[in-house]
Formats: C-alpha cells, sequence, structure tokens
C-alpha cells in the first residue's frame, strides 16, 4: 500500500515553523555577531545571512528543512528544496551549491521512499543550475527533509529586507492559499481536488522572479512562507523603519482557497500567525476573519515580495510576465506610518 506522507506528520512544511512570536526573543538571546564582514545576520530576521568574501563577491547562506507538506515522497523532495533556494533568490543572488539535510523513521518508512524524497530534491537543484554536493541524515520519527544552500551576490546588489522606502508598491509573485490548501488535502477534505495546483506552485523556482526584481533594480524582498503574507511584511516594515498599507482585493489567492476557509481549514501556523500580528496589524471594518487568515496564511515555498519604487513597477511587472511567474500583483504600498505595522485596506483608495 502507498504511504501517505502527510499522514505520517503532525504539521506540514513551513506550517511546522515557530512563529515569529517564538522564535525572535530566542533571536535576540544569541550572542551578538561580530565579524564585520557580516552584512546581514539574524538582527533583521531576513532570508538567509550574507557575509563579504571580497569587493564584489558576498556569500549567501541559509538552510530549510520541514516534514511532509505533500503524499508523494518524490513532489515533498521538489517542493522543500524549491523553497530551501528561495531564500537565496529572495537576496538577489545565484544558488551555488546545496547540501540535503535529512531525518528519516527508517523502522517504519521503507528506505526507497527516501530515495524519491532525495530525487526530488536533486532534481530541482538541477533546474536551479547546481549540484547538490553532500548532506546528513538522522533517524527521526517522523520524515525531515530540506537543504542548506551557498549562493552568491555583489555585495553592492544584496536585496535586503531592510531597503524598503515608504511610497515603495509592493508586488507578490505567488497567489496565497497554500497553507489551506495542503490543509484541507491532508485532512482529506480537498473535495475540489485542489492540491495539484498548490503543488505546481510551490515547486516553482522563484528563480525568474528574483531574475526580473535584479533586472529591474528593486528596493527590498522577502519570500513569503511560514509567516503568510502579513507576518513576512511585517519583517519587511520592521527592517525598513516604516509602515505598509495592503489591499485586500489586490491580493491573489488561490480560488478553492477561499472556500476551505470557510468552512474552517487552516493550518495551526496560520491561527498562531494571525494571533501574532493582531499586535501588528489592523483590518479596515468589514473585513472578516477568514480574509484576515487567508493574509496570515503559512505558506509553503510561496512567492517573492517586492518592494520597489513606482517609477519602476511597471518594468517590474513586465519582467515577471516575461519569466512566467505564478502571479505579479501590486498588492500594497509602503508608507511613513508608524514602523512595523500594517493596516489592510478593502480595495486600493
Ligand atoms: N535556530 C536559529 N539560530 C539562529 N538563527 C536562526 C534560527 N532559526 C532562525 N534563525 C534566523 O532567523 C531569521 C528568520 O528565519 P526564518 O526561518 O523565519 O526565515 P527564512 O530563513 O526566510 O525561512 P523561510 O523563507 O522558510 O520563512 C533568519 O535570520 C534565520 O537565519
Ligand atoms: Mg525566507
Amino acid at each position: 500500500m502507498t504511504v501517505r506522507l502527510t499522514q505520517v506528520a503532525k504539521r506540514a512544511g513551513c506550517a511546522a515553523k515557530h512563529p515569529p512570536g517564538y522564535l525572535f526573543p530566542l533571536l535576540r538571546g544569541l550572542p551578538p555577531i561580530t565579524d564585520p564582514n557580516v552584512m546581514i545576520g539574524t538582527s533583521t530576521a531576513d532570508d538567509a545571512a550574507v557575509y563579504r568574501l571580497s569587493a564584489d563577491t558576498a556569500l549567501v547562506l541559509t538552510t530549510d528543512f520541514f516534514t511532509p507538506v505533500v503524499d508523494d515522497p518524490y513532489d515533498f523532495g521538489a517542493v522543500a528544496a524549491t523553497n530551501a533556494l528561495s531564500d537565496v533568490y529572495a537576496m538577489g543572488g545565484k544558488p551555488l551549491t546545496a547540501l540535503n539535510l535529512v531525518g528519516f523513521p527508517d523502522e517504519t518508512l521503507d528506505a526507497s521512499i527516501l530515495a524519491e524524497i532525495l530525487r526530488g530534491g536533486a532534481e530541482k537543484a538541477r533546474e536551479a543550475g547546481i549540484d547538490l554536493v553532500g548532506g546528513h541524515t538522522i533517524k527521526t520519527d517522523e520524515p525531515i527533509y530540506g537543504l542548506a544552500v551557498t549562493g552568491v551576490v555583489h555585495p553592492d546588489r544584496v536585496v535586503s529586507n531592510a531597503g524598503g522606502r515608504p511610497g515603495d508598491l509592493l508586488v507578490l509573485t505567488k497567489p496565497l492559499g497554500i497553507g489551506i490548501l495542503t490543509t484541507a488535502a491532508k485532512q482529506n477534505k480537498d473535495t475540489r481536488g485542489a492540491i495539484g495546483k498548490a503543488i505546481q506552485l510551490m515547486s516553482t523556482l522563484n528563480r525568474g522572479a528574483c531574475e526580473a526584481m535584479t533586472a529591474v533594480g528593486v528596493h527590498a524582498a522577502t519570500d513569503v512562507t511560514g509567516f503568510g503574507l502579513l507576518g513576512h511584511l511585517r519583517n519587511v516594515v520592521a527592517a525598513s523603519g516604516c509602515g505598509a498599507t495592503v489591499w485586500l482585493d489586490a491580493v491573489p489567492v488561490v480560488e478553492e482557497a477561499w472556500a476551505y476557509v470557510k468552512e474552517g481549514i487552516a493550518p495551526g501556523g496560520t491561527h498562531a500567525n494571525w494571533r501574532f500580528l493582531k499586535d501588528h496589524v489592523s483590518y479596515e471594518d468589514g473585513i472578516d476573519k477568514p480574509a484576515e487568515l487567508v493574509l496570515s496564511d503559512a505558506q509553503t515555498s510561496g512567492g517573492l515580495l517586492i518592494a520597489v519604487e513606482p517609477a519602476r513597477v511597471d518594468a517590474l511587472v513586465r519582467e515577471l510576465e516575461a519569466r512566467g511567474t505564478p502571479a505579479r500583483a501590486i498588492v500594497g504600498r509602503l508608507d511613513d506610518g508608524p514602523a512595523g505595522k500594517i493596516r489592510v485596506a478593502a480595495k486600493r483608495g
């Protein structure tokens, strides 16, 4: 009988992340970074660390791993690898190499399942133009897979999450709803058969989005993953020292996710995000809880959220279109509201 991987893990994908309210106090307890060549460390909760090697080269260093978010082992491998590579793209970087990070319950699952997970990851790395050069494998109670990825970027062209400026427009390159859709499938409630759409989105590399933003020149970017659109935007506005407004009707959402969230389906991580965000986000009257949950939905391998000056937004949208990104929606604007705070309006005013 085929094993359904989502049934052997309690949590799924990026929804397994500890929420910001748990992580950030821990990060503040880490020893301070002293090496002057560390351009980006943990203080701004960015997507990856950046280390200057020379005047024209910096390393981009990141790792991501999680428990199964889909049933098929090959798909799980491909999604986890796409998600891990995404943090390099979010910094404007180019991946160079990757290492496999593996936890596997060898007593309850056949080794052929792990082989399929690794095949999915390796083929995605190949698609990204890099080799898997090693890894580490331990016994665990639930399968865990991801990558540690090393990339490069020119030190003057790092796209951090701290460079946003009031007035910048916010562009999102994949629709939301992935956490809701994968949860529906895991709970056998995906009556509309939408999991295929979610797998397609999760295994789409953010390479095209990265190439588009570096071609145009943008102020800031991050990838939208476990903290949801609003959670990752909160990191951008906190690091950039500004506020933001999101226009609900401009946010692309996979249609079936609206139906499921209204039926009460959403990952635990999405609810945790929503609770954390209460102190940082205000919603215009009339915006209902399902919409708040969609905007907080824990994405696995979501798109890039890019802050770009208004004069360049048309060029960015054109470049994204040329590379076929799943979405290229202008979803909001940075403003000079209180630093770190977000307002959600029903529509663009
Ligand atoms: N255990 C840890 N020790 C040190 N730094 C950590 C730890 N966990 C997370 N971080 C750091 O916290 C920051 C935010 O990490 P987080 O995993 O939320 O973002 P991310 O790497 O962009 O992942 P994703 O794109 O999947 O959301 C990063 O600077 C990351 O390196
Ligand atoms: Mg990230």
